[in-house]
């Protein structure tokens, strides 16, 4: 397991709150508005992310919509690097690729434009939350379709009651999966 500032840890995992049975029953939500709401908590997940650009050596910071945004965004700028979106079916214009895939609570289709990354570049691909895993294969894949290679994964979270990282193994081809909080 990849949880690697017990500091940082602690504090992020502090501002994250737990909402029952959202959106549908048996689900146990993880709401980041109050970490994002933090001035501290945020800017030390922010600068966590950036660094992890930095170290990897990549040229991209990929975030995944909507909460992923959030969090890649301000990481790329922090960084140094642009920012890629890769969004849900059908908000992105001109050529695309897909995914469909499946999540805790429901099913899904993400896109890249093809255009997104030049040949070769090496992404860190950041998102809040890995619970089934179903949305960074997926976004794995799609990366790797548009010519980029994953240099690192960094999620904010991990669900460790769930299987998502035994399913996103086999995604990452090599590249390291790290979780700032486990829960
Ligand atoms: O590991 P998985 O089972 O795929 O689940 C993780 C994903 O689920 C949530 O996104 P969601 O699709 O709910 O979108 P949102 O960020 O727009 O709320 C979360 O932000 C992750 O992207
Ligand atoms: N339990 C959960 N809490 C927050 N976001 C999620 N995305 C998928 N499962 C989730």
């Amino acid at each position: 397991m990849t949880v690697s500032d017990p500091a940082l840890a602690e504090l992020l995992n502090s501002r994250i709150r737990d909402v029952p049975d959202y959106p549908k029953p048996g689900v146990l939500f993880k709401d980041i508005a109050p970490l994002l709401a933090d001035a501290e908590a945020f800017a030390a997940l922010v600068d966590a992310l950036a660094s992890r650009a930095k170290a990897h050596g990549a040229t991209k910071v990929v975030g995944l919509e909507a909460r992923g945004f959030v969090l890649a965004a301000p990481a790329a700028y922090a960084a140094g690097l642009g920012f890629v979106p890769i969004r849900k079916k059908g908000k992105l214009p001109g050529e695309v690729y897909g995914r469909s895939y499946e999540l805790e609570y429901g099913s899904a289709t993400l896109e890249v434009q093809c255009d997104a990354f030049e040949p070769g570049e090496k992404v860190l691909v950041v998102d809040d939350v890995l619970a089934t895993g179903g949305t960074l294969s997926a976004s794995l894949d799609l990366v790797r379709q548009a010519g980029a290679e994953p240099a690192g994964v960094v999620v904010l979270m991990e669900l460790g009651f769930l299987p998502g990282r035994d399913r996103l193994t086999e995604h990452l081809g090599g590249a390291p999966l790290e979780t700032l909080v486990l829960v």
